[in-house]
Parts: C-alpha cells; sequence; structure tokens
C-alpha cells in the first residue's frame, strides 16, 4: 500500500518539524499539517519563512523548499482527514490539572477529541498513527472510539514515538537512531499499515534503523526513553551537589566515568535541571501509571528524578541568595537564557522561570535576556506559576534586548541557557559595568572559571 496523503493534527514543536521533513524526503506525498490556533498555522504560512512559530536549526530551508510543493498548513481539519490515508496525531499530552490524576496522569482530552473528529469524518479506510507520547494501552482507547462510532470504516492503529530533541530535530529527524513504529504485527492488515509507514521513512532513514514491534512496546518504549534520559541528568546532578561539598569537580567526573563505554559519555552534563515540556511530564505519568498498578516501588523510583531536578533548581537559587550576603532584596540579578535549552525558542518547564520566581519571592529585581524568546513569553511563564498578580511580574521583572543592557548595574549575572554566544560575550566590559563585588553565576558550566576570576568576578558554577 502506497500513501499518497497524509494529515498531521498538531502543528506544534514535533507536527511542524515531522512533517516538513515527510514532504522534504517524500516529495510524491501530500502532507497537510492541520491545528485548530489560527493564529500558529498563519505563522506556519508566513510569507517570510524566518517568521515560522517554532525555531530549529534548519527548519526554515526545509519549509522553504516544501512550502507550496507538497507541504500545507491549514485550519481545515475535517477536510484534510477525508483526504488523508495517514493520519498523525501529534497533539499535546500536558499533565492533567483537574480530576483524577492532576498533577500526574497525563490529560488525554486533546487525543479524544481528535479520535472522535477523524470517526465523524473518515469515509473510507485510514491508518491512525500516534505521534504524541502516549501512556501504554492508550492505543486500546483510540481503537474503541474509532470502532465504535466510525461509519464502517477500518482503521488501523500504529505507534510511531518521536524522539526528536529541540535544538536539534532537524538533524535528529534526518539521521534518527531509530525509528520505532510498533503495530498490530499478528494481523494481516496491521502489517500492511505498519510496512506502510516503514516505506515513508525508508525514504531517507536506513532499513535497519527501523523498528517495529507491537503497539504497547512502541508506547512504552518512548517514557521508557525520557525516563532514562532524565535519569542521567538527575544522576549527575546529585553528583554536583557532592562535588560542591568535597572539592570534586563535576565535570572531571562525568569525564572519567563517561568514557566507561558501559555507561557513555552522552547526557552527563550537570546543570541548573532539566526543563522541556516532556521529560517531567512522561515521568509523572509514568508515576501515575504504576501507581495505578500499584507497583509503589517502581512509582517512587522514578518519582525521585523529578525530586532531584526540583531540589536542583531551587539549591542553585538559594545559593544566589546565601551568597549574596543571604539576601538579593531590591537587587538587581540578570539572567542571561530563559529557554530550557540553547537553539529554541521554547520555554515549557524551563529552570530559569523557577529560578526568577524563587529569586522574586526573595524581593530581587530581575532582568532578562534571551536572544529567542519573545518578552510576552517570558511574562507568560511567570504568571502561569500563580505566585503574584500579572502587574506584579511586570513590576519587577524587565526583558532586554542586550546581555551588557541586562548586566549593567547588577549585583549578580547568572547563566541559565548555554547559547553559543554566551561564551563569546565581553565579559570584561560586563565586569566594569556591574556593582561590586560582582558575582557570576554558572548553571550551564558553560564558562571558563579561571578567566572569569582573573577579570575579578566572584564565580560560582554548578557541581565545582
Ligand atoms: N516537544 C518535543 O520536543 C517533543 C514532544 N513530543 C510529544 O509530542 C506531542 C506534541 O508535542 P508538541 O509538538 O511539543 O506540542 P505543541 O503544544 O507544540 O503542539 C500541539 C498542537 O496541537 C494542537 N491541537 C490540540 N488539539 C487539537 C485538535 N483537536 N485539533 C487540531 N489541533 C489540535 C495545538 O493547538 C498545538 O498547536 C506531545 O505528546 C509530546 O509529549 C515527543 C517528542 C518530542
Ligand atoms: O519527548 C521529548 O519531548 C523529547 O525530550 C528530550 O528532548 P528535549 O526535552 O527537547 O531536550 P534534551 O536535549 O533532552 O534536554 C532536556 C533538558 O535536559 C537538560 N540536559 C540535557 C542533557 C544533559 O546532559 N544535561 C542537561 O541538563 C537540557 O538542558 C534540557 O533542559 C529527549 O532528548 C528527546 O529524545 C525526546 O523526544
Amino acid at each position: 500500500m502506497k500513501i499518497k496523503n497524509i494529515c498531521c493534527i498538531g502543528a506544534g514543536y514535533v507536527g511542524g518539524p515531522t512533517m516538513a521533513v515527510i514532504a522534504q524526503k517524500c516529495p510524491e506525498v501530500n502532507v497537510t499539517v492541520v491545528d485548530i490556533n489560527e493564529q500558529r498555522i498563519s505563522a506556519w504560512n508566513d510569507k517570510d519563512v524566518e517568521n515560522i512559530p517554532i525555531y530549529e536549526p534548519g527548519l526554515s530551508e526545509i519549509v522553504r523548499e516544501a512550502r507550496g510543493r507538497n507541504l500545507f498548513f491549514s485550519t481545515d481539519v475535517d477536510s484534510a482527514i477525508d483526504q488523508a490515508d495517514m493520519i498523525f496525531i501529534s497533539v499535546n499530552t500536558p499533565t492533567k490539572t483537574y480530576g483524577i490524576g492532576k498533577g500526574m496522569a497525563a490529560d488525554l482530552k486533546y487525543i479524544e477529541l481528535c479520535a472522535r473528529q477523524i470517526a465523524r469524518v473518515a469515509k473510507d479506510d485510514k491508518i491512525v498513527v500516534e505521534k504524541s507520547t502516549l501512556p501504554v494501552r492508550t492505543a486500546q482507547a483510540l481503537k474503541n472510539i474509532l470502532d465504535h462510532t466510525g461509519n464502517g470504516v477500518n482503521f488501523q492503529i500504529l505507534s510511531n514515538p518521536e524522539f526528536l530533541a529541540e535544538g536539534t530535530a532537524i538533524d535528529d529527524l534526518l539521521y534518527p537512531d531509530r525509528v520505532l513504529i510498533g503495530g498490530d504485527i499478528d494481523s494481516d492488515e496491521g502489517k500492511e499499515a505498519v510496512n506502510a509507514l516503514v516505506d515513508v521513512y525508508a525514504h531517507w532513514v536506513e532499513k535497519d534503523h527501523i523498528l517495529t514491534t507491537n503497539v504497547w512496546s512502541s508506547e512504552l518504549s518512548k517514557l521508557t526513553a525520557n525516563a532514562f534520559l532524565a535519569q542521567r541528568v538527575s544522576s549527575i546532578n546529585a553528583m554536583s551537589e557532592l562535588c560542591e561539598k568535597t572539592g570534586a569537580d563535576v565535570n572531571e567526573v562525568a569525564k572519567a566515568v563517561g568514557m566507561d563505554t558501559r555507561i557513555g559519555s552522552k547526557f552527563l552534563k550537570s546543570s541548573v535541571g532539566f526543563g522541556g515540556s516532556c521529560f517531567q511530564k512522561d515521568i509523572l505519568n509514568l508515576v501515575y501509571i504504576s501507581k495505578s498498578m500499584g507497583l509503589n516501588e517502581v512509582a517512587d523510583y522514578w518519582e525521585q528524578v523529578i525530586i532531584m531536578n526540583d531540589h536542583q533548581k531551587r539549591r542553585f537559587a538559594a545559593n544566589m541568595v546565601r551568597t549574596l550576603f543571604n539576601t538579593v532584596s531590591g537587587k538587581k540579578i540578570a539572567l542571561l537564557g530563559w529557554a530550557f535549552k540553547k537553539d529554541t525558542n521554547d520555554t515549557r518547564e524551563s529552570a530559569a522561570i523557577y529560578v526568577a520566581d524563587y529569586l522574586l519571592n526573595e524581593q530581587a529585581e530581575i532582568v532578562v535576556y534571551d536572544p529567542k524568546v519573545k518578552t510576552e513569553q517570558i511574562y507568560a511563564d511567570l504568571d502561569y506559576l500563580n505566585t503574584r498578580s500579572s502587574e506584579e511580574n511586570r513590576k519587577r521583572v524587565t526583558v532586554v534586548n542586550s546581555p551588557y543592557e541586562a548586566s549593567r548595574d547588577s549585583h549578580a549575572v547568572a547563566v541559565l541557557t548555554e547559547w553559543d554566544e554566551f561564551l563569546k560575550l565581553d565579559w570584561q566590559k560586563i565586569h566594569e559595568s556591574m556593582l561590586k563585588p560582582a558575582f557570576l553565576f554558572d548553571g550551564r558550566r558553560l564558562l571558563d572559571r579561571k578567566t572569569k576570576e582573573d577579570i575579578g568576578f566572584e564565580f560560582y558554577a554548578v557541581g565545582s
């Protein structure tokens, strides 16, 4: 079975880049990305590709090449569903903020709405692909909805979790470690659906990198991968605190440990804490699933990864206050970086939000500079915490366009995102413009201690 028309519901950080790459690599397939968010779709259709809503290195070039040829962005969800032979569901699956499982379980209401819409609109057989990250056994619920409200249409459900990381999304999509496809491999129809999706990826991914499994293994592998990755960051961050107390250096420890090929060197960079839309959400989801199956030890084991991460963010901010003579009240503090990692404009669950909130509770005046994050996003992130009124956030937090402006007359500068440009700043100039003693806190192990101390900074870095 050859796929001719693909529809993707959800034009976000996953749907947008993933479909752009599929369209680029499969010029004979029409790919339509739909979303209910009109503003987002109109930004994807902006004449100037630099204005597309997601910043990812290499993405705008691909959109420029494929958009209008076989890549389309639209708010007409019904018609895209109707025309497609394969429908990806790539909508958000945030942590529930109400009811049973509040603060832990994944909120599947957007997924269910998609399923009901597909069931209502579809007139011929469809392959429905779970691209969103979902709790294990969600495909069963999807199938129930599709089979019971459909009009005799045959649906095959596949799980095809996405492993891209933001900031490197295009490279991750072009050269994936593996593509994972889960399906009903025991039936002929299921096998045919799996093969149809394998053929899409086989346009650019070698067949031995395309792994097929049953649906449940695929769904659970995604949660497992994120849990393992986050666990590494929490593990090295736990060691960073011990390093600070003992004179060991976490970078040296990470290198020594990572050279053991059984451990490996990746994902061992100590930081102010991991952020991003998924690690916390997916682990909480794993904890919830485990608890609801009575697996309390399993749940506790994974929950510790989150507890450690919260501790790391809080401890970084508390150390700033302690170092600044136990008070930051009325003191200007510059935060360099707001995104949860470099090369993205995404701020979801960014450690910077929590550090800023902690310092604001201590009555600091905050000035933020980030090369890609918009001012309104920064205020929205703080408002979302509901710690203080949004007027108060606007009064006490200033967002500026230059790191030099942020640092001027400040008591302290904290590097919270590892943007490359922070490496090349004129730190001498920054030091001269600050109040003395000038404190510099490196939450990313980005900066060289010796040169900063030679300039005259009081320098603090995570894990040393
Ligand atoms: N952000 C990332 O790097 C990764 C995310 N994921 C997973 O992919 C999924 C999507 O994540 P993101 O793209 O980051 O989310 P996002 O929030 O950026 O995008 C989701 C989009 O879906 C749209 N949407 C929601 N309900 C809809 C409906 N009924 N009809 C049409 N559009 C609808 C929203 O308006 C939004 O634009 C999540 O399950 C996430 O866990 C997986 C791998 C990486
Ligand atoms: O499901 C998802 O959403 C995605 O989550 C992560 O990707 P992402 O959150 O975009 O970015 P990462 O590079 O994993 O970084 C996550 C956080 O951990 C931090 N981190 C990462 C690595 C490290 O060594 N140290 C560290 O502090 C980063 O700064 C960032 O705040 C996974 O890496 C992806 O494979 C997955 O698809």
